[in-house]
């Protein structure tokens, strides 16, 4: 089969519905197609384009399909979806895809669907969603905002004015949030040398030392990367990385690191002295870190796999600690779109909050007395931000809550238990940071 975006994005899609994982899964279907460029980027944007609005495109599809979209062949409901994503969100004219669609038919061997595809394609790419009704809220929010049925429970219940806005927002303005690495050019810099070498945009962003940058292709790919003058971050994390204030001379562990966005951060501001332990319970994430830390050339670090619900008698006591939790991620919904599918069963809540609660104690043991221990999570759960701060220090008497010295942006909603950025509110992602000191 000749190199074909279209087909390797259906087939990716198709082995997601099976398998997910959406990255893995992607990047596998790019390699085996040996997709490059262009090619490779159009069948990502495809790929993303359906998993970000599924509820939106299945919905639609619906309208013109009596039996519904599970009784077809998988190839041919991904079909569907990818086409009516093209039209309807990536600019592609209708007559081309539906066009391109019907001969995906045949490339996949179902070419007896391809009158199907072609006429319901051509009513669902002008179908107006001004006319829908829903059953009710939570009916609309899956469908206008592309969400599983927890999740649009969630935000109804716990954001039931910006619900729509949380799912339908984009994060860090549509930019890609990078961080400068200081040590080589501050994000002054960092931007004059985007433009130079021809970046769509680059420009400060709202978290000191962060940037915002449009870029044709990967970032990863940019000589600039490659150097180790910066990484990707969003902004919101950057800033829960900076409410350490690590310093250089100081020890330094953070708990939850991989795949070490954060780390970098803290090795950057450490300026190569003092120790710095990046660990993760994921023996293969740790990887991630290495790599990562080896390209931007920070010699201070150590990265390793450790279990923090667990002491382990190996770290020393720390001045500073992050603990930068595993968490429901529903801050992020824009960057991981399989997380507005994801089922919140209270077993698998209760489980996340007892290991956020155990991660916390060892944190507590660790660090050394007047140190500072920063909690952080990419969720706007309040069970697993301020309730997880509140029952802590009730555990632990001997930690406070204490205003970092980063001026936090506007929009972030500071409380007794920590700061929250809620994506319609701030232009972030949704976080949540609450620093804490150790007293004697
Ligand atoms: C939110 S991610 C961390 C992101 C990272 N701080 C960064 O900035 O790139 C949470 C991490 O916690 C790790 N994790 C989960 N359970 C853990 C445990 N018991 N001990 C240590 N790490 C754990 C996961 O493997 C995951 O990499």
């Amino acid at each position: 089969m000749a190199a074909n975006p279209r087909a390797a994005a259906v087939a990716a899609l198709v082995r997601q519905e099976q398998d997910g994982f959406s990255n893995l899964v992607l990047d596998a279907e790019l390699r085996r197609q040996k997709l490059e460029g262009r090619d490779k980027a159009f069948a990502g944007a495809i790929f993303y384009t359906v998993l970000e609005h599924q509820g939106t495109l299945d919905f639609i599809l619906e309208q013109f399909l009596p039996k519904g979209l599970a009784r077809l062949d998988p190839q041919v409901r991904e079909i569907l979806r990818a086409a009516l994503a093209q039209a309807r969100y990536m600019q592609v004219p209708v007559s081309a895809a539906v066009n391109e669609a019907v001969k995906l038919t045949r490339t996949f061997k179902k070419a007896s669907a391809s009158g199907l595809v072609n006429a319901v394609l051509r009513k669902a790419c002008n179908y107006d969603l001004e006319t829908a009704r829903f059953r009710n809220e939570t009916q609309r929010l899956m469908v206008l905002g592309s969400a599983g049925q927890d999740v649009a429970e969630f935000l109804r219940t716990h954001y039931p004015e910006e619900a729509l806005g949380i799912l339908t927002h984009t994060a860090d303005g549509g930019c890609t949030s990078l961080r400068a690495n200081c040590l080589k050019m501050d994000a002054a810099a960092l931007c004059e040398k985007l433009l130079e070498s021809g970046v769509k945009s680059a420009q400060p962003g709202l978290v000191p030392g962060s940037v915002l940058a449009k870029f044709e292709g990967s970032p990863a790919e940019h000589p600039l990367f490659k150097e180790g003058c910066f990484h990707v971050e969003g902004q919101a994390s950057q800033l829960a990385a900076l409410c350490v204030e690590a310093k250089p001379g100081d020890t330094v562990i953070d708990l939850c690191a991989a795949p070490g966005g954060k780390t970098l951060l803290l090795a950057e501001e450490m300026q190569g002295q003092g120790a710095l332990y990046s660990c993760d319970v994921a023996e293969h994430r740790v990887g991630l870190i290495r790599s990562a830390v080896e390209r931007m050339g920070f010699a201070h670090v150590t990265a390793l796999c450790n279990d923090a619900t667990r002491p382990n008698p190996k770290l020393p006591a720390a001045d500073r600690i992050l603990v930068d939790a595993p968490c429901s991620g529903l801050g992020i919904l824009a960057k991981k779109p399989d997380i507005r599918y994801k089922t919140l069963e209270k077993a698998r809540h209760d489980e996340l909050l007892a290991t956020q609660s155990s991660i916390l104690d060892t944190a507590a043991a660790l660090l050394k007395a007047g140190g500072r221990l920063v909690y952080s999570t990419c969720t706007i759960d309040p069970a697993e931000n301020e309730e997880q701060v509140a029952a802590f220090l009730a555990r632990h008497p001997e930690f406070r809550v204490v205003r970092p010295a980063v001026a936090f942006p506007d929009g972030m909603t500071v409380g007794e238990h920590g700061a929250l950025s809620v994506p319609t509110r701030t232009g972030m992602d949704g976080f949540f940071l609450c620093a804490m000191q150790k007293t004697q």
